[in-house]
């Protein structure tokens, strides 16, 4: 996996190499979602999807359309999470036909693909398949199961990564002493690793590291998370008792921007992040990837792409705020991920 996300680092570098030769501004959320849909088409699916090259190649039109913003899309969405059975009785879908119709093809053509030709790959696609052909019927997958899972893993990446990365570059152009450390940091390790982005170099990148829990703390690509209670539940020193069944919704953003834990939560300070400022925080003010048992599974994943994708820039370019990038930003409230009405421009210099 680490290796498909350093072959897709080199069509990120290349685009926006192509853009800076032309003196061009960048659209940062177009390229980040370019690079998210190769990372996961790559790492998930085992194809390469070629997003920089063709402006509407299949993944970057459905991906498009999986996310349109409509406030018909958005009933939908609240209507089916607060009444599943309802919405399933109803047969209302979150995900378009056409876009379901989309993933299973693909799918079942990657499927009878290998098959046929024997041919197997160290990915996420392989381990679904031998979960398909499993002897034990406790653990197969039928191949709807299997398409299910590979659009599961699409959705949850692309909007995220993507979001996390848009927002991290923005601050940056920002904060040009921050984009100067995370450089230096960069550049330091560059020497140790001989020039390579390697497993072992990612896992040293302790100030990137910062920079993006702190990204993560203001920008949380996920603004909310729902739970259901499962039985009845008394706040402690309060007089409400949450009734077994009651959704609960948990409000991450109001969380990260909480006074009581972040002092002037508008201010971007990575500092926040160090080991000291963090022993001092209650561990759950900070859930960008939610937390207990159905906390996020790309957690891992997700962040490794930010920093290899950010390595791959700030190691060449350096980023400011172009004049077209209006502020302060807005949130665009149709948006089931944080994301702004007006778009981000950067003008990006080679070094
Ligand atoms: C910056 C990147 C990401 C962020 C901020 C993020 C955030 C989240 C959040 C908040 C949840 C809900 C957790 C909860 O309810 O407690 C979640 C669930 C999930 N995420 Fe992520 N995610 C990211 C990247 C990824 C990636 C890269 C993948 C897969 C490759 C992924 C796969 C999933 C899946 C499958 C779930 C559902 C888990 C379950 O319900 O058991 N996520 N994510």
């Amino acid at each position: 996996m680490f290796q498909t996300l350093i072959d897709c680092e080199i069509n990120l570098h290349k685009n926006v190499e192509a853009k800076c030769e032309r003196n061009e501004p960048i659209d940062i959320k177009e390229i980040s979602s370019c690079f998210a849909i190769d990372v996961i088409g790559s790492s998930a699916f085992g194809l390469e999807c070629k997003t920089f090259e063709q402006e509407n190649s299949d993944f970057r039109v459905y991906g498009r359309k999986l996310f349109a913003k409509t406030t018909w899309g958005k009933l939908i969405n609240i209507f089916s999470t607060n009444f599943p059975k309802l919405a399933n009785a109803l047969n209302i879908k979150t995900i378009p036909n056409d876009v379901s119709d989309f993933f299973m093809t693909v799918v079942e053509n990657i499927i009878s693909y290998r098959e046929q030709n024997e041919f197997i790959r160290n990915d996420f696609m392989q381990s679904l398949i031998k979960m398909k052909n499993s002897r034990d019927p406790e653990k197969r997958l039928t191949g709807e199961e299997v398409a299910a899972q590979c659009a599961v893993f699409f959705v949850a990446n692309f909007e995220t990564s993507s979001t996390l990365m848009t927002f991290a570059l923005f601050e940056l152009a920002k904060n040009q002493y921050i984009q100067e450390k995370v450089r230096n940091e960069i550049n330091k390790l560059l020497n140790k690793y001989n020039g390579s982005i390697t497993y072992d170099f990612i896992d040293e990148l302790k100030y990137m590291n910062q920079v993006l829990d702190e990204i993560l703390r203001k920008y949380p690509p996920v603004p909310f998370i729902r739970r259901r209670c499962v039985k009845d539940y008394k706040i402690p020193d309060e007089d409400i008792v949450i009734e077994k069944g009651t959704i609960v919704v948990i409000p991450i953003l109001g969380i990260h921007h909480d006074k009581e834990y972040y002092p002037d939560p508008d201010k971007f300070d990575p500092e926040r992040f160090s080991e000291e400022n963090k022993s001092c925080r209650h561990h759950y003010a900070h859930l960008p990837f939610g937390e207990g048992p159905r906390i996020c599974i790309g957690k891992r994943f997700g962040l490794m792409q930010s920093k290899v994708g950010l390595t791959s820039l700030l190691k060449n370019y350096r980023f400011t705020l172009n004049k077209e990038t209006k502020e302060p930003l807005t949130v665009d409230l149709n948006s089931m991920v944080l994301e702004t009405e007006e778009k981000i421009w950067l003008d990006v210099q080679k070094i």
